[in-house]
């Protein structure tokens, strides 16, 4: 008898499988590559500041970027600053801050969003006793609070979202849910717009996008993906018009490696 553990590890085999022929498939000339960060290219840290990005992961991208013509972007939350110092030396296009943010290849990093006020990011980094294991990032245009190292403080910090945005009622704000994590950020702002706004210009423009993520924050760019043509992939998340699901990140890093050894 096979038990349910070996069942999904063998579904999982499969999906993986699947998942592999469909994107080294792709025509590299034809595609323009559009890759979530943490929890897809990379796997999930204790803190946003441990996360390990190989060598290898680098000369997949760096191959892959001249395979496509240029057209391979990140697409992170993250600011493009610690995208930039993640994948140092490597310097790509990209669509930073859940969309708050973007660059094209050769240029500058611009924030097209609003700062919140300093007395809200310091109201809601007051949350943060160093010695809690609670972490942020002040992204200027938002902050994020984590809370995977103090499982036992999200309840704590979400009280203390609301109560710091109540706090400041004029302010257009909106709260993103992320893998143990809370973020404040302007509204409007999301990885959708972001990677409409990409695909717009050169070299990403006419070509086919396709999107790899695996989280809630990436709801929005899978939506968009369709409307452009695109196809998406997943790691982890099941819903239909899914081109492929990756189980992991080392899934992912592989079918990179595999497409890029390919051509
Ligand atoms: O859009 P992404 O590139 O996936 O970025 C989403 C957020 O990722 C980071 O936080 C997550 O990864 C951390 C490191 O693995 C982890 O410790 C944390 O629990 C996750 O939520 C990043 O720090 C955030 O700024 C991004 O918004």
């Amino acid at each position: 008898m096979v038990s349910a553990a070996a069942s999904a590890t063998h579904q999982a085999e499969q999906a993986n499988a699947a998942a592999l022929r469909a994107f080294t498939a792709l025509d590299p000339r034809e595609v323009a590559l559009l890759l979530d960060v943490d929890g897809t290219l990379i796997d999930i840290g204790p803190t946003p500041f441990a996360v390990d990005v190989s060598d290898t992961l680098k000369r997949s991208l760096e191959r892959l970027f001249e395979l496509t013509g240029g057209a391979l972007a990140l697409v992170s939350g993250r600011p493009i600053h610690d995208l930039d110092r993640l994948f140092a030396p490597l310097v790509l296009p990209a669509v930073g801050g859940h969309g708050a943010e973007m660059r094209l290849a050769e240029g500058t990093a611009a924030s097209h969003v609003a700062d919140l006020p300093a007395a809200l990011r310091a109201r809601l980094i007051g949350a943060v006793d160093p010695d809690s294991g609670v972490a942020y990032e002040d992204k200027g245009y938002s902050v994020a609070l984590h809370y995977r190292r103090a499982p036992d403080h999200e309840a704590r910090l979400r009280a203390h979202v609301s109560e710091s945005l109540a706090a400041f009622p004029a302010e257009d704000t909106e709260v993103l849910p992320g893998k143990m994590m809370i973020e404040v950020k302007r509204p409007g702002i999301d990885k959708g717009a972001g990677i409409r706004r990409l695909m717009g210009h050169e070299p990403f423009a006419r070509r086919i996008p396709v999107f790899i993520g695996d989280d809630v924050t990436d709801e929005a760019a899978f939506a968009a993906i369709p409307a452009l043509g695109g196809r998406s992939f997943s790691v982890n998340r099941a819903f239909e018009g899914l081109s492929g699901i990756f189980s992991a990140p080392e899934q992912v890093r592989r079918a990179l490696s595999e497409w890029a050894a390919k051509h």
